[in-house]
């Protein structure tokens, strides 16, 4: 058939599971592209349902998750990263009973546990599913605080296996070009690894700092004549606690490995600063300026500030 005559692709019928900052977002995404059917959601949050419902953020709710299998294209779990293995898990299972060959994809932070689970259940992640992760998001949780150009101008990685579906893989980098992301692919371990160092461990630094300072006996002080430095690294401590215990319980061996790397630089640091050594102290600060000056130059490349 020519090209000129292929009839087109309908848009995909998404079902939306966790309808939170990440779910409420992409499904804001994708009806502001005009790049879903219908949109569907579920969450085990009646209000959560009722406000995505009333924002038109989905268009209908789901009574379960498993409704999902027989009734959209792509399903999305946007749960926290336990309950997004325990979902697979359960629908998985139950696409095999079925027959169903709707796409299961995810948004978690970490990949290593949703992986495991599928080896042990299946021996290979299924082909249709395609594991993801949108490297974009922030301190806020809830539909509340959904907003459609939240994945505009960031990354989402996916972590293809060998046996993936090719149109599943096609199908579910449509969906993250048309919220306005630009998609990688990259092995699980390899992002496990890479999410520690740059999103894990920054998190744990966060908590870690600014309960330090709640807990000294000055602490109301500290943050009484706290600047704009201090606001700046410890926004992400205002993040979702649950979902961080999360993270760092299912990405614990990379962030092990992250921290320990950080605390002995920490204490060369500070065996830098005992010592009076200003030339070490400079080395590291200019070493670091110069790697920071180069990634806020790259977030401008592509549109961040
Ligand atoms: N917050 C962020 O900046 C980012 C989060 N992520 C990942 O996205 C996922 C969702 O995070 P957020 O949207 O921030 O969380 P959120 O707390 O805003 O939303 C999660 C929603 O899932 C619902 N939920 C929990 N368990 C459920 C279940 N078993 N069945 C149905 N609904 C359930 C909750 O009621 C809630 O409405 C997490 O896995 C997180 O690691 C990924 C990128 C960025
Ligand atoms: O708030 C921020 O700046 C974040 O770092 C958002 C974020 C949180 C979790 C992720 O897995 C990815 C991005």
């Amino acid at each position: 058939m020519p090209l000129a005559v292929m009839p087109e692709k309908p848009a995909p019928t998404v079902a939306i599971i966790g309808l939170g900052l990440i779910g409420g977002s992409l499904a804001l995404a994708l009806r502001e592209a005009g790049e879903a059917g219908e949109l569907l959601g579920c969450d085990k949050q009646a209000d959560a349902v009722a406000e995505g419902i009333a924002r038109r953020v989905i268009d209908r709710a789901l009574q379960s998750p498993r409704e999902a299998l027989a009734q959209a294209d792509i399903i999305v779990l946007c749960v926290p990263t336990m309950a997004a293995a325990d979902l697979l898990a359960d629908l998985t299972q139950e696409a095999a009973r079925t027959g169903s060959s709707a796409i299961i994809t995810d948004v978690a932070s970490v990949k290593g546990g949703l992986e495991a689970r599928m080896l042990a259940q299946h021996g290979c992640v299924p082909p249709r599913v395609v594991l993801g992760h949108p490297i974009a998001g922030s301190e806020r949780s809830g539909v509340g605080a959904a907003r459609g150009g939240l994945f505009r101008d960031h990354l989402t990685i996916l972590t293809p296996a060998e046996n993936t579906d090719a149109d599943a893989l096609a199908d579910v980098s449509h969906l993250w070009r048309a919220a306005g992301a630009s998609v990688v692919c990259m092995a699980v371990s390899t992002h496990d690894r890479v999410l520690a160092a740059t999103s894990h461990l920054p998190h744990v630094l966060a908590y870690c700092l600014v309960d330090t300072l709640a807990r000294s006996p000055h602490g109301d002080d500290v943050f009484r004549f706290a600047a704009g430095g201090f606001r700046d690294f410890t926004r992400i401590a205002s993040s979702d606690p649950v979902m961080w215990r999360d993270v760092a319980l299912a990405n614990r061996g990379a962030l092990l490995e992250a921290i320990d790397d950080f605390a002995q630089h920490l204490i060369t640091l500070r065996a830098a600063i005992d010592a009076g050594d200003g030339d070490a102290l400079l080395q590291t600060f200019t070493a670091a300026k110069t790697a920071r000056d180069s990634f806020s130059a790259l977030q401008a490349t592509r549109g961040r500030s």
